[in-house]
């Protein structure tokens, strides 16, 4: 593939920021999504951000262990949230690859590096390791994503007038808040 290096746009949060919920009720990171996975995220160096996924009982397949739906759920929201809040630009998940190499106990945190590996035109390709309860921990799930660009009219477009209501209210709406060149 040909893809360029993803450039961080130069009002991305430093390394070390903690990352706010993109949204309150995102089952990936939402505070308000009970059920929810509550991930928390901190920009990393070098196109990276760092995401932590406490595993519960709620996100059992085996007993004991989590599920794999759950844990590539977790990818997505780990990747997107590089994705976002490095370029921001709004975009989707195209494509979502993941390896899972060992199985990850009810209890245990999984530490996501997520990195921006390029980019080609709309195309954003990224990837991640999930490291078993300490940032440098086995890596049990890898992950590869690819994200597409999309315009504000993708949301307009496709979501309920209640859902953007909640959107411009939270401040997202508002175009000027990203860069829109799909
Ligand atoms: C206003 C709100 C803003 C919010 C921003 C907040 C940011 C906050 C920060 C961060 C937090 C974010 C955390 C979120 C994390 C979760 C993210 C998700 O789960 S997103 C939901 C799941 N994904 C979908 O629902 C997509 C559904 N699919 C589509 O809508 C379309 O298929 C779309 C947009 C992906 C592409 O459609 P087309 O018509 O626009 O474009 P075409 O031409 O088809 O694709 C563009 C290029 O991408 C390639 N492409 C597309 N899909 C591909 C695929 N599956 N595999 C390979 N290539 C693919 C195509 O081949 C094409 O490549 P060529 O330009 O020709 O080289």
């Amino acid at each position: 593939m040909d893809t360029e290096a993803a450039v961080v746009h130069p009002d991305a949060p430093a390394p070390g920021s903690e990352l706010a919920m993109h949204y309150k009720e995102c089952f990936g990171c939402g505070d308000e999504q009970e059920a929810g996975l509550h991930l928390r995220s901190t920009v990393g160096e070098k196109s990276s951000v760092h995401s932590r996924f406490l595993v519960t009982t709620a996100h059992q397949g085996a007993p004991g262990l989590a599920h794999g739906g759950l844990l590539a759920c977790a990818f997505d929201e780990a990747l997107g949230a590089c994705v976002g809040n490095l370029l921001r630009r709004p975009a989707v998940t195209g494509k979502l690859e993941t390896d899972f190499l060992r199985p990850v106990p009810v209890g245990s945190t999984l530490f996501i590096a997520a990195h921006l590996d390029g980019v080609a035109g709309r195309k954003i390709y990224v990837s991640a390791d999930g490291h078993l309860d300490a940032a440098d921990g086995p890596v049990a799930v890898r992950a590869r994503g690819l994200f597409v660009t999309v315009g504000f009219e993708h949301f307009r477009s496709h979501a309920g007038q209640e859902s953007l209501d909640k959107l411009k209210a939270a401040g997202r709406a508002r175009q000027n808040d990203w860069d829109i060149n799909p």
